[in-house]
């Protein structure tokens, strides 16, 4: 039997402190502080693919205060060059943060999301959409973490221990009840309870699977291509992805090359990162047909929800599925998408929906439709924070696991105070308290943006 730690906190002098559970529930929110952290993948093309061929991973990082000491950590993930902007929605969102009591907050969860995505003069720059929703994401992300602290657990088993009722109460349902009414999300949920003790056992035993994407971004060589699936090959990893949509050539020598490494039996998925027309996508895909790939993720514009019905029906017969949700901007798209048959693999993102709360009624969506998550953590931390909601996902949604895997990429996890576990290509369940977002005071110093030493000295 799992045992959580109770509720704990640093104070500034980085003494722990433990406090007990529902007064750190009582506590306030004093301050919200936002900096704009990215770290130079570029450098070496980590991260890279057709469309974003130079990203730098970065976050937008927010810290929330209490007036007990407890703190909570958040972000929402930018490839660099305007994480300023989202810093400053972050800001902007700040007035309805701060002041809040935590109990307030959580006891009436659908009403804080409502609060911070429809406030009538700031709902114009989405709604619920684009920077806004980016800085939603991060905002919600720290009040989450959080409660989890203040509760002493990891996120993933705050949710798993939550009731029906209580879940369904932190979603927002407005615009999805056509798709999904509260009282059938109540349902799915109840009718997930048998089992659930079982699954969250096999969960601490043997983790979530994972594929992995490190072993193929765009910008590296056959070279590294090879050696780095030799490498993962060796660690046991099964699945993999691989980035196309630049040259063809190229993707047809690459595919080939990856199909021979890792043979007829393990698993390919390609990711074209929005880089063609519909047309163009379905004969691009068709020219890779040949080397087997589970899924062609991100296709076409993912604003483009008819394009991808087009797409998802002529590959069928090829056997080829459609993948997509890191760009999905919130609920009403992913709904659009299954209701269309648009999409075989649904992609939530922790740090692109409004958090915990959005991704829940996507979860949710996903399992009526019968459509598998797998959820996208190509950035940094964007592993850190997935893992809990995929856990809820088969514990307490879907408890299937066919078809399902969760992304990894093997970058940046040293600069968090709880970095992923990763043993035999599965997550293995966190166990400190919080949604895993925080990141190590060393990390946020150097990195900041312009001012952190790793900038200063690049841009000698
Ligand atoms: C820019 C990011 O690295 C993106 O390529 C990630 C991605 O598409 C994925 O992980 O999938
Ligand atoms: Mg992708």
């Amino acid at each position: 039997m799992m045992r959580w730690a109770g509720s704990m906190s640093r104070d500034t002098s980085g003494t722990v402190k433990h406090s007990p559970l529902s007064a750190a529930m009582a506590h306030t929110i004093v301050k919200l502080t936002v900096k704009d952290v990215r770290f130079p993948t570029s450098l070496e093309q980590h991260g890279s693919d057709a469309m974003h061929t130079d990203p730098d991973y970065s976050v937008a990082y927010v810290v929330l205060d209490t007036d007990c000491g407890l703190r909570g950590f958040g972000f929402t993930f930018t490839l660099g060059k305007g994480t300023e902007i989202v810093v400053c929605a972050v800001e902007a969102l700040s007035a309805l943060v701060v002041g809040k009591c935590l109990q307030e907050i959580v006891s009436d969860f659908r009403a804080f999301y409502r609060l911070l995505t429809s406030d009538d003069q700031m709902r114009w720059l989405g709604p619920e959409k684009g920077v806004i929703q980016l800085a939603t994401a991060a905002v919600l992300n720290a009040v989450w973490d959080l409660w989890a602290r203040a509760e002493g657990k990891p996120l993933w088993k705050l949710l798993v221990d939550m009731d029906p009722e209580q879940i369904v109460s932190c979603i927002d349902f407005r615009y999805i009840t056509d798709v999904l009414t509260e009282k059938e999300a109540l349902d799915i949920l109840m009718k997930a309870q048998a089992g659930k003790q079982q699954r969250e056992d096999e969960m601490l035993k043997k983790g979530y699977p994972a594929y992995t994407t490190s072993c193929a971004w765009l910008g590296y060589t056959d070279q590294q291509l090879k050696q780095l699936c030799t490498d993962a090959l060796k660690s046991g990893w099964t699945k993999f992805k691989m980035k196309v949509g630049a040259d063809l050539e190229d993707d047809i020598r690459r595919c080939r090359l990856i199909r021979e490494m890792i043979g007829p039996n393990n698993t390919l998925m390609i990711d074209a990162n929005q880089r063609w027309d519909v047309a163009e996508a379905i004969s691009r895909v068709s020219r890779l047909a040949e080397f087997k790939p589970l899924w062609i993720e991100e296709p076409t514009s993912p604003d483009d929800v008819l394009g991808h019905a087009t797409i998802s029906k002529a590959l069928a017969p090829l056997g080829i599925g459609v993948a997509t949700g890191e760009q999905c901007q919130n609920r009403v798209m992913f709904k659009q998408l299954l209701q269309a048959s648009a999409l075989q693999f649904v992609q939530i993102d922790s740090c692109r929906l409004g958090s915990v709360n959005e991704n829940l009624a996507v979860l949710l969506m996903a399992h009526k439709f019968q459509v598998p998550v797998c959820p996208h953590a190509g950035g940094v931390g964007l592993c850190e924070l997935v893992q809990h909601l995929i856990l809820f996902d088969y514990v307490c949604v879907s408890a299937s696991l066919d078809n399902r895997m969760c992304e990894y990429v093997d970058h940046l996890h040293e600069h968090f105070t709880s970095p992923v576990v990763i043993q035999d290509a599965h997550y293995m369940p966190p166990k400190d308290p919080g949604y895993s977002c925080e990141m190590l005071d060393s990390s946020v110093q150097r990195h900041e943006y312009p001012e952190g030493e790793e900038w200063k000295l690049l841009m000698k």
